[in-house]
């Protein structure tokens, strides 16, 4: 056996396989996007079948991209779109109903009615979270109530309920382990991340039986092997966390204070706070950034729906490019005496306003507006709402902690862009460090299996490995700077309708 790491990346919009060699180069790679699904204005499913049979494929054309052969990897690391709800039978591993993502906002109504019973503190205090249809409790609350049957089935421990990783090793390991990580679990709204234990408390509020859940583990643990039949042998995984987290450690983020931010789909902040839970005066999310060897290191989080998205949305919906890449241009090109505003509200706004009706809306069109201004005006959305809550993180925690200046560690698609990190940078006011490795999410899901195998080094030998590609530094007077801050905050009011 030689020292490869499979990573599987199963995001919202795509599957990515990665084989990492020795030497924690990319190796080879296999994607595959899949379909999404809209029943409903506010609703977003995937089908589970194609969450799993993207990831066999994907990870088969890694392997032969790679030019290695399966004895010659040593353990697979997996990492997840988050909160994505999953039922199944446990009898026959069949699906109950459509995987529920993320965005979905049916459950807005289900948790108004929680917060006007006054339950919002007992979520927040135990789990860092806010009573917001993002997260997977009304998910599962949800299915239980709509799919036939699925309640009593519940009850009788015939259901398991997941998130994509546990999704993926059940299938992984042909129904053998029922299990997720301590990042996953974070984000199911009924996981207590101070004790570490689901709670019984929130599980009643929710409806929720305990029956259902996997079993938690570290971030780097033993959580079975495949299935001899799926690869032609069995390999070991080792190592799993939510597509952020995995991020967090893709960046080397191990002290307090270091914050990343990934631009895919959508754009999702996180500082690390060390042993600390921080309680956000500034409505960000406390999560759990990993948990390694039984320790729990907590971060901040400021999540953002939609960031690629809205490219994606000018590329397939107003058909205005055909390919993301060519917002850059445009975005260079667009006429500077305008000031045209995005404000992306697709799916509701997240952090740090958390408004799960409010809509998307386009502000400061002339007759002179057009193509190059709308790309400009999505690829800005992303910078000024990163600025919200970089400045709700330093309500939260003085910069003081963290040693010094911000530095934003940047991942994910939309890097890509050199027009969207400079803007970034200067509306931030704050450098830009974009890494040589930019699938740091895969890459941290291949550090915690390749940790757990004992062939990556630890924290500080993998931080010592970390390198830049690109520093962008602020270059916008900050005039302009605040005037474009401030005709965003304007924009955003009057989106808003909480
Ligand atoms: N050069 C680019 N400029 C702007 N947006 C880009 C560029 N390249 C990719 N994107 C956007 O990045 C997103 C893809 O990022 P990715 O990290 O693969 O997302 P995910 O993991 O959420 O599926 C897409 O929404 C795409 O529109
Ligand atoms: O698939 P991504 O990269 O957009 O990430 C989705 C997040 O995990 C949702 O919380």
């Amino acid at each position: 056996m030689s020292g490869h790491i499979l990573a599987i990346d199963q995001g919202t919009t795509s599957t990515r396989a990665i084989v990492f060699g020795p030497d924690r180069a990319v190796a080879g790679t296999g994607q595959q996007e899949f379909p999404q699904h809209y029943p409903h204005p506010g609703w977003v499913e995937h089908d589970p079948a194609d969450l799993w049979r993207t990831t066999v494929e994907t990870v088969k054309a890694a392997l032969a991209a790679a030019r290695v052969e399966v004895d010659e990897i040593a353990a697979i690391g997996i990492t997840n779109q988050r909160e994505t709800t999953l039922v199944w039978d446990k009898a026959t591993g069949t699906p109950v109903y459509p995987a529920i993502v993320w965005q979905d906002r049916r459950t807005a109504e289900l948790c108004d009615r929680l917060k006007a019973e006054g339950a919002e503190p007992a979520f927040s205090a135990k789990t860092g979270l806010l009573l917001d249809p993002y997260f997977s409790g009304t998910k599962i609350a949800w299915i239980l109530e709509h799919v036939d049957g699925a309640r009593a089935r519940a009850e009788a421990g015939e259901l398991a309920f997941g998130t994509v990783d546990s999704w993926l090793i059940w299938n992984l390991t042909g129904g053998r382990v029922h299990a997720t990580d301590a990042t996953n679990a974070a984000r199911t709204l009924v996981y207590d991340i101070r004790t570490g234990d689901w709670d019984d408390e929130l599980l009643k509020l929710l409806g929720i039986p305990r029956a259902m859940l996997p079993e938690v583990k570290d971030c780097a643990a033993d959580f079975g092997a495949t299935d001899p039949a799926l690869f032609g042998r069995p390999i070991p995984i080792f190592g799993v966390a939510g597509d952020q987290q995995a991020a967090t450690v893709g960046q080397a983020c191990f002290e307090p204070g270091m914050l990343k931010s990934t631009y895919g789909t959508g754009c999702f902040a996180v500082l690390n706070t060390g042993d600390a839970f921080v309680t956000s005066n500034n409505r960000l999310l406390t999560t759990i950034a990993y948990r390694l060897d039984g320790r729990t290191t907590y971060a901040l989080e400021g999540s953002i729906f939609v960031a690629g998205a809205a490219v994606q949305w000018l590329r397939d919906g107003l058909k205005l490019i055909d390919k993301a890449d060519s917002t850059g241009a445009m975005a260079a090109a667009a006429d500077p005496e305008q000031d045209v505003y995005l404000v992306p509200a697709f799916t509701g706004l997240g952090a740090p306003w958390w408004d799960p009706d409010a809509r998307a809306a386009i502000f400061g069109m002339t007759r002179n507006t057009g193509p190059n201004e709308f790309a400009r005006a999505a690829l800005e959305a992303v910078c000024y709402q990163t600025a919200d809550l970089v400045d709700a993180m330093h309500g939260d925690w003085a910069s003081g902690d963290a040693g010094g200046e911000t530095i934003l560690r940047v991942d994910g698609g939309m890097v890509a862009s050199d027009w969207t990190m400079q803007r970034l940078a200067d509306i931030l006011d704050a450098p830009v460090d974009r890494p040589v490795i930019r699938e740091t999410t895969a890459l941290g899901a291949a550090w915690l299996a390749g940790r757990q195998a004992g062939l990556w080094p630890d924290e500080a030998g993998f931080a010592a490995s970390w390198r830049r590609d690109r520093r962008f530094e602020p270059d916008l007077g900050d005039e302009a700077r605040r005037r474009k801050l401030a005709g965003w905050r304007d924009a955003v009011a009057r989106t808003r309708v909480r």
